[in-house]
């Protein structure tokens, strides 16, 4: 062809750029390299500087220009320059433009120009296209092999990279509603609070700039305890305190997080809300033996985590020791810090029972001479209740046994016969339910076993393969690639209504990510062309909550469907492959469920290779109704014995100041009768009474005062009544003779909640004391004392308060009941300095106050305990809590005089 002929019309300029198939076949593989298009009505669709792989399909087919034309009639200019580099092509369209917009040429002229273009690069380049792409497919397979010399056949690829998202700073917490968050919190069992307060306690000192050590904390326990549910807790409110850190308030950047939540795959980091290790770090995908720094990225990842303090990794048991390694020196040099990780403290989350790292490596947990050891810091805490199947005991205690049974130990016979009851055999399983084997070739069996049953309409979609030319910096087709395991496959298969998974990270905050599952409920074909190339996959995923971005209406208004795309990824330095990242998925590898929670499940133990495989296979499931067994076999239910002398070495953390009366009532130290005076400033009961019954120290009160009630009216609603106790409130407008002022406020009140089973008895009538917010309660037995709760409201002066105070006091020590305990808020800091009025009264009297850490948020202590006999009191301090500004504030009381005082008296 001519590039100067000169051309009538554009009928005629079609005419003669129309070709062969075998010039087609020649001709569009160079054609690729450099073409670039312009679309008018789909802008989204059309890539600019590059290919667009639509309309190279049509081509594919032997189409002509004229149909490309018809087809695509929004095309406003269709221009080649093959052998031009990217930037002169982008010159040439743009100054394309410039002219048509000077000259005001019309369409047909327009034309003209590109298909002078498109013909001057037919003649440049059909005679080398053809040797040349041979060439670069030969290079590219030997690449290949170059690159994977040994893939693992049985494993899944895990790890998940997240090495396609963009790298953005803002790491944002999930967004949840303070309503969720509560409720997340209350749900919260004993152990999971005790690693919940004291986070909270470690971020709490830190804003108030004590520099508490790091924390190293190994969360663990069997599956479904709860590991992952703490983790999403901690995050919430470790983020929301240490936003309070000056620097947060003063470089007023909030999207920098405190707190990292990550996981190791897509799937985990989902579950929690978090992001992948690698995306957050931008670790490379290969750890090579020596650290690679971050180079030319260090300001712009140092800037994004200058201010985090605390790092949370979940699923730590498929976290190598060399990663482990890795993240510890990224911190280092992120925070420019020799101590480990930097000073950040740490997190890890998981169960080394279940899954290990993927290849050889072994688990962290396990200490081998020749490797740094960065684990010996950590402590451990173990959550023994399991939360997943909490609505099936037998099926969770069984599962806590399996999950240390060495390889030799014979199944008890009761386990044996409960686990019996699941076996099935593989043609009783229902196809919609998922099943797990142990490695890849059997799923794919089963996956295609399952679509000749159902008899599904598949549809093959082969890869897009393309190599860029590295002199003009176009695409080439390639044919014929053999992608390894690690890549996107050659060929997958699609079907409507079969079970897929996506196989790669495409967005792992909105849950798209290597182990999403779903159904196929619409497969698009590529527009108008007629072709069975599929251009979207539409899926109903299983989680409803994951692909909102992905969310289109192609299928009209109620469509709701997550679409799918293409992805394209690296082969090799030149080579990229363009496939859906999606596999059948009517079954998966152990590797894939782990940390998921499902109704149903059908788990092969038939091919189970490996420590923990089918452990976590069989954990799954929330009962064991929802569970079939098929190939059945004891000897394939084993634990590391590795595991378990390491788990039997590990320091365990203590809870001792955390969580001083769990502490004291489990270790059992005291014989003698003892009495828990408990008094906590709630900020109302009305917002915060779940949040009281679900408090599992609080709950260990015998005497529970609580003041700022916020009740008001002479009934008490039985809302506000807590189980076993009996409740004596004294409410604010009760409280006030002479001030009026006081009386018609909103607000205080104070209640005295009394074990029912203590023998005791309200004191109601106090002649003399008038104008003061308080309860009375004289307990008899099992230790005598008399408690009074009292609340004295900032804006009531000291002129009134103090001989209220004064004469509650000579009331209650006529009453000949020893100790006095006089417990409340009483607005006075006794943390600040200054004159102390109402400390000098009750120290005039005798009394000691047994308090000294701070009782609020802002680090001040104005809930106190005084009392006239600091001999009883064997232990006393404060109580941690979430939902209020106040902690509340303990003393344990004997019937005799402690040898030591463990009192506190503050002067
Ligand atoms: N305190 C809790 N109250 C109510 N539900 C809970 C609680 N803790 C966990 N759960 C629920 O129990 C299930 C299992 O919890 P989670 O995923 O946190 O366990 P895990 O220990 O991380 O499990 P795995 O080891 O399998 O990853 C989830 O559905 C979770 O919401």
């Amino acid at each position: 062809m001519d590039a100067n002929a000169s051309f009538e019309d554009l009928s005629d300029l079609l005419e003669k750029c129309k070709m062969t198939h075998d010039e087609y076949q020649e001709s569009v593989k160079a054609l690729t390299s450099g073409m670039v298009v312009m679309m008018k009505r789909e802008p989204k669709d059309c890539w600019v500087n590059g290919y667009n792989p639509d309309l190279l399909r049509a081509w594919n087919a032997n189409m002509d220009i004229q149909f490309i034309l018809d087809e695509f009639s929004c095309i406003m200019y269709m221009m080649s320059y093959v052998a031009k580099p990217e930037h002169e092509m982008t010159e040439f369209l743009n100054s394309g433009i410039r002219d048509v917009k000077k000259s005001n040429v019309n369409k047909q002229d327009e034309m003209k120009q590109i298909m002078q273009a498109y013909a001057k690069h037919r003649e440049v380049s059909a005679q080398e296209s053809v040797a040349r792409v041979e060439v670069d497919r030969l290079e590219c397979v030997a690449q290949r092999q170059a690159i994977h010399p040994d893939e693992h056949e049985e494993q899944d690829q895990i790890p998940d990279y997240e090495v396609h998202a963009l790298y953005s700073g803002a790491i944002d917490a999930p967004k949840l509603s303070p309503d969720f968050v509560r409720s997340m919190y209350r749900s919260l069992n004993e152990t999971q609070a005790s690693v919940f307060y004291t986070v909270r306690e470690w971020c709490l000192k830190r804003v108030w700039g004590h520099n508490p050590e790091p924390l190293f904390y190994f969360i663990s326990g069997g599956a479904g305890c709860g590991k992952s549910h703490v983790i999403k807790c901690v995050y919430q409110e470790a983020t929301k305190i240490l936003r309070q850190l000056p620097r947060f308030r003063d470089e007023a950047d909030m999207s920098q997080p405190a707190v990292l939540l990550t996981a190791f795959t897509g799937t985990a980091a989902f579950n929690i809300s978090g992001k992948t290790l690698h995306s957050v770090l931008k670790l490379p995908r290969n750890l090579r033996p020596h650290y690679q720094g971050l180079g030319n990225a260090l300001d712009e990842v140092r800037a994004a985590l200058s201010n985090a303090e605390i790092l949370i990794i979940d699923e730590i048991s498929i976290v190598s020791k060399e990663l482990f390694a890795y993240v510890h020196w990224r911190f280092q040099q992120i925070k420019g810090n020799r101590k480990p990780f930097g000073g950040m403290s740490v997190l890890a989350v998981g169960d080394f029972y279940q899954l290990p790292p993927v290849g050889k490596a072994k688990q962290l947990c396990i200490c081998e001479g020749d490797v740094l050891d960065l684990w010996k810091d950590f402590q451990m805490v173990n959550l023994t209740e399991i939360m997943r199947q909490k609505d099936d005991r037998a099926f969770a205690q069984l599962l806590n046994r399996i999950r240390t049974k060495k390889k030799t130990d014979p199944l008890s016979v009761d386990d044996a016969a409960l686990l019996t009851q699941a076996v099935a055999e593989i043609k009783d399983c229902p196809p919609d339910v998922l099943h797990i084997f142990a490695m890849n070739k059997e799923v794919d069996a089963h996956n295609a076993a399952t679509v000749t049953a159902l008899r599904l309409q598949v549809v093959n979609i082969p890869a897009e393969d393309y190599r860029k030319d590295p002199r003009t910096g176009g695409m080439v087709i390639l044919t014929d690639l053999k992608g390894n395991s690690r890549d996107l496959p050659d060929n997958i298969q699609a079907a409507q209504g079969a079970g897929v998974m996506v196989t790669r990270n495409l967005d792992t905050e909105d849950g798209i990510v290597n182990g999403t599952f779903g159904t196929i409920a619409n497969i698009v074909p590529i527009a108008g062309c007629g072709l069975t190339t599929v251009k979207l996959i539409g899926l109903q995923l299983d989680n409803p909550m994951a692909g909102q971005k992905f969310r289109r209406k192609i299928a009209g208004a109620t469509d709701d469907l997550v679409y799918i795309e293409r992805f394209e990824e690296q082969m090799s330095k030149r080579v990229v492959r363009r496939q859906f990242p999606m596999k059948l998925a009517f079954g998966c590898t152990a590797h894939k469920v782990q940390g998921m929670t499902m109704k149903s499940a059908v788990v092969c133990l038939k091919r189970v290779f490996e420590s923990g495989m089918a452990y976590v296979a069989l954990s799954r499931t929330t009962s064991l109704e929802g569970l079939r067994i098929i190939d059945f076999e004891e000897k394939k239910i084993y634990a590391d014995p590795n595991v378990t002398t390491a788990m039997e070495n590990m320091s365990h953390a203590s809870f001792r100041s955390t969580r001083p009366l769990l502490h004291f009532v489990k270790s059992a130290e005291h014989a003698a009768p003892t009495l828990t005076v408990v008094h906590h400033n709630a900020e109302g009961l009305p917002p915060h009474m779940e949040d009281l019954k679900s408090h599992h120290e609080l709950g260990l009160a015998n005497v529970l005062c609580v003041t700022e009630t916020h009740l008001s009216g002479s009934f008490v609603s039985p809302k506000f009544q807590l189980e076993g106790y009996d409740m004596f409130a004294h409410n604010r407008h009760v409280s006030y003779t002479n001030r009026v002022d006081m009386a018609t406020k909103d607000g205080g009140g104070v209640a005295v909640y009394c074990r029912s089973s203590l023998q005791a008895e309200a004191r109601r009538y106090f002649h003399d004391v008038t104008d003061l917010e308080f309860s009375v309660v004289k307990v008899e037995s099992p230790v005598r004392a008399l408690i009074a709760a009292v609340y004295r409201p900032p804006n009531l002066g000291l002129d009134t308060f103090l001989p209220n105070m004064q004469s509650l006091l000579d009331s209650l020590e006529t009453m000949d009941c020893q100790p006095v305990v006089v417990c409340g808020d009483f607005n006075e800091d006794l943390l600040s300095k200054g004159k102390k009025a109402i400390r000098e009264l009750f120290h005039s009297r005798g009394y000691s106050q047994l308090v000294s850490a701070a009782t609020t948020e802002k680090q001040t202590l104005i809930d106190y305990i005084y009392i006239s006999r600091p001999e009883l009191c064997l232990q006393s301090g404060v109580l941690q809590t979430y939902h209020s500004y106040h902690v509340p504030v303990y003393c344990i009381l004997t019937l005799s005089a402690v040898g030591a005082s463990a009192s506190f008296v503050i002067e």
